[in-house]
């Protein structure tokens, strides 16, 4: 708490917690793949993903900070760059930063259709950023009544240099998969978000549902809808069950 403020500047510092974790990471494991978001809200201090000028989300001023995010983070040696912020014309900014200082291989998996949904909860207790967040996301994340919104999301995420694009939350949202994979055929994932997880645990401990069955049927949902790629909290167990 005593790092956030108003901009967010925590995110730049290059020995802020999530650099830290990165270097550590690789130098035990240099194999080791890593992916990291880059939005303000684990530092800002009223919640929001970008800077709040009279009640409104600046897009382009933010657009800024998350290059430097974004830099700062390839520079600890993180290999995938996700904007989970979803301001208008971060990955193209994003590119651009990163091959000017030669990380021209370093990835972006764009949080592409990000709507603005109740299963994030559990993240954003974890995170404190829901006591503190002033009004919601509603400006600059998704309706959910809406599907062809995503599809224009994707599109620009695309056309503006994304590697990857991804479908969050999973569940709820197996049709835009769905149209996204069929649409563009781009490597898409999909997030499996602390909501989701919550439910099926919470079901789970109450013994209403079978654990290691309703895990591999949540994950293998996302496969058929056309995923490529999951990021789920039930990594590990998956992968322990799928050796089995
Ligand atoms: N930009 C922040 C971010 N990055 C990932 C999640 C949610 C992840 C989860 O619920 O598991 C969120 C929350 C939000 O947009 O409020």
């Amino acid at each position: 708490m005593a790092l956030r403020d108003e901009k967010g500047t925590e995110a730049l510092n290059p020995d802020n917690l999530m650099c830290k974790a990165a270097r550590t990471l690789k130098n035990a494991f240099p194999q080791l793949g890593l992916i990291g978001d880059v939005a303000l809200d684990p530092y800002t201090n009223h919640g929001h993903d970008g800077l709040v000028q009279d009640g409104k989300i600046l897009n382009d001023d933010t657009v800024q900070i998350l290059c430097q995010q974004a830099l700062n983070q390839a520079r600890a040696g993180i290999d995938i760059i996700a904007p989970s912020d979803m301001m208008d014309g971060r990955v193209h900014a994003i590119r651009t930063m990163l091959d000017q200082h030669d990380f021209t291989e370093t990835r972006i998996m764009a949080y592409a259709a990000k709507y603005a949904s109740a299963f994030y909860g559990p993240f954003r207790d974890a995170l404190g950023s829901d006591a503190l967040l002033s009004g919601d996301k509603s400006t600059y994340q998704m309706s959910a009544s809406n599907s062809d919104e995503a599809l224009r999301e994707v599109a620009h995420d695309i056309a503006e240099g994304a590697d990857m694009v991804m479908v969050k939350p999973g569940m709820p949202y197996l049709d835009i998969i769905r149209r996204v994979r069929d649409e563009f055929s781009m490597p898409t994932f999909a997030y499996q978000v602390s909501g989701e997880y919550a439910m099926i645990m919470a079901a789970i401990q109450n013994g209403w549902l079978d654990r290691e069955k309703t895990i591999m049927e949540s994950l293998m949902a996302f496969k058929r809808a056309g995923c490529n790629g999951v990021l789920t909290y039930f990594a590990l167990e998956a992968a322990q069950l799928l050796r089995k």
